[in-house]
């Protein structure tokens, strides 16, 4: 593919695109020199800064749901496309028309239109686009690594384990993922050349002509269809014989292994096709390989139950050792041993940190703030440290990179979602990786003659009853409405919690307020109150060590919210817990 144009803004090409569409742009792009981009339209700026979901780029796709309007449409996902190709520019202080970029997707119905928006948006300002078609996100990140690819920068079209409606975007360069400050830069400078080419998002009508024209306008001389998955899919093949180094099977160290894998109908089949199958495995009774964006059997995410019954249902029907469970776009896993014991959330953590600390010693493994007691408990006895912080797979990602940095050396960080980043693994959000770690330690231990992986697991604490519940937030301002209750949270807590005097604020808090309550002798439970990363709740973790003390702790809850009748939320679900018990 041949670099075009010289590093500048990408205004003048753009404009003769939609000449037809916005005859006010037309007036601009006679100038000789483009004029400086106007703000963004107030409204332009802020459609683009709601489908900006921290790091990462999430909206309403498809009309399908009268209740849930469109939020984010192709030409959003053009002008998305541009505003990286000025961003890379930057980045890596490269000419515009010498940057290449890498674009997958996910099988969501809307899937193959945003990846080919968001494609003509950086072709349209001279950047040469590999389009890979259905991939992974894992995948995407890679194709910046791997020997002659090491793409300038790579875009993932995904909504991971979200309804049929939804979709967004990930986006890498081969220093990892964007940050939350970078995308809030990408949707500002999409919102301002989305105004510059009158191209506001309200209007629907206006948004897929416009796309059609631009795509119809833009050179197919700077798109390349590519087939990279099976390049992934050596390079994980390679990985996992060097790692097994088997003494007799080299080649195929996965014989006499029976594995299901369930991607969910999501991007995930090639680990079984390319990647297990190949290297030995019978893999003849994975579920849910045809990727179809309807999401037919269950939803594709590791924490859903319907996932996991469906795989402990293959894995115990067909005597397996091992299932996988993969989200939409791979970045998340779960597994279920022979002996149908889903191993998620919690348990899949403890079994990473096993892992994990077997081969780093001591070191400290960061999870997300809602992980349980027992898991602490179960890190520090195999001499690991435990360091609790935020929810967002982002967040952990970059407090493990800290550490690492300041000398605190900590070689995983995982989420309850199944979101898990490893420093011997580009610190990428990877749950393919995370699920072969488990699959290359199931085969040494056989090989070492050990008892079964559920084995490293003999030694975690299960709390007896644990979940998520949200207090819907009615406010306008759903996040200032979050802040006032955390505040109020912290009040009460300072206060005595109303007389609770068996609740004690934990040491470390880095998001919402984590207590420690210790009832019927020394049961204990706790409850985290948070406000959502994204969703317009506080969102309530409770777990407790004997049956029916979450229903003690929700109550106390209650009583806050009753003495803060101020605030605009709904605490329906917690009464209802509450009232059906
Ligand atoms: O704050 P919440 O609404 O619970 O959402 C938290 C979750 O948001 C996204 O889905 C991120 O990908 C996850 O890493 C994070 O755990």
């Amino acid at each position: 593919m041949a670099s075009r144009e010289p590093r500048g803004r990408p205004v003048l090409r753009r404009v003769t695109q939609i000449t037809a569409l916005s005859p006010h742009v037309a007036a601009a792009a006679v100038a000789e020199t483009p004029a400086k981009t106007p703000a963004a339209d107030p409204d332009a700026l802020k459609a683009y800064q709601r489908v900006q979901n921290g790091s990462d780029v999430r909206g309403i796709a498809l009309d399908t749901n009268p209740d849930e309007p469109v939020t984010l449409t192709p030409a959003m996902m053009y002008f998305l496309g541009a505003a990286f190709a000025e961003w890379l520019s930057a980045k890596r202080d490269q000419p515009i028309g010498s940057l290449r970029v890498s674009i997958g997707r996910d099988p969501r119905l809307s899937s193959p239109l945003m990846a080919a928006s968001i494609a003509t948006g950086l072709t349209s300002a001279g950047v040469s686009v590999a389009r890979f078609g259905p991939c992974t996100t894992p995948a995407m990140f890679m194709s910046c690594i791997l020997p002659e690819h090491k793409y300038d920068g790579a875009i993932m079209i995904t909504a991971s384990h979200l309804p049929v409606n939804r979709n967004g975007a990930k986006f890498y360069t081969c220093e990892g993922g964007l940050d939350k400050a970078d995308i809030g830069a990408l949707v500002k400078r999409a919102a301002e050349l989305a105004t510059e080419a009158g191209q506001l998002p309200a209007d629907r009508f206006n948004d897929h002509a416009f796309v059609v024209t631009a795509a119809l306008q833009a050179s197919d001389e700077l798109v390349q269809w590519v087939e990279f998955l099976p390049v992934y899919a050596t390079y994980l093949r390679e990985l996992m014989k060097a790692a097994i180094a088997h003494p007799d099977n080299r080649d195929a160290p996965l014989t006499g292994f029976k594995i299901v894998v369930n991607p969910g109908n999501g991007g995930g089949a090639f680990i079984a096709d390319q990647v297990l199958g190949p290297l030995g495995a019978d893999v003849s009774a994975s579920i849910h390989l045809e990727p179809d964006g309807s999401f037919p059997n269950h939803t594709p995410n590791p924490e859903d139950k319907k996932a996991v019954a469906a795989t402990t249902k293959a894995v115990l029907a067909a005597g397996a050792d091992l299932g996988i469970m993969l989200d939409t776009d791979v970045d998340r896993s779960g597994v279920v041993d022979a002996a149908g014991n889903g191993i998620n959330r919690n348990r899949y953590i403890a079994l990473m940190s096993a892992i994990t600390l077997r081969e780093n010693p001591g070191e400290t493994i960061v999870t997300d703030s809602c992980t349980s007691n027992g898991l602490a408990t179960f890190i520090t006895q195999l001499g690991g440290k435990h360091f609790r912080f935020k929810k967002g797979y982002k967040n952990i990602i970059n407090k493990g990179i800290e550490l690492n940095d300041s000398g605190v050396p900590c070689p995983l960080m995982m989420e309850t979602s199944g979101h898990g980043a490893m420093r011997e693994n580009y610190f990428l959000d990877d749950g393919a990786y995370g699920a072969l770690k488990i699959v290359i330690e199931m085969v040494r231990r056989r090989l070492q003659g050990e008892p079964d992986i559920s084995d490293l697991l003999k030694d975690l604490r299960d709390p007896v009853e644990a979940m998520e519940i949200r207090v819907a937030i009615k406010a306008s301002d759903a996040r200032a409405e979050g802040d006032k209750v955390t505040a109020a949270f912290k009040e009460w807590v300072d206060a005595g919690c109303a007389g609770a005097s068996h609740w004690q604020l934990e040491k470390e808090n880095y998001e919402g307020w984590r207590l420690r309550v210790t009832e019927e002798g020394d049961k204990e439970g706790w409850i985290l109150l948070r406000p959502s990363l994204h969703d317009p709740d506080i969102v309530l973790n409770v777990e407790s060590e004997h049956k029916g003390g979450m229903r003690t702790i929700l109550e106390h809850i209650l009583e806050f919210f009753k003495e803060h009748p101020e605030f605009e939320v709904s605490t329906a679900k917690v009464e209802e817990y509450v009232a059906a018990r």
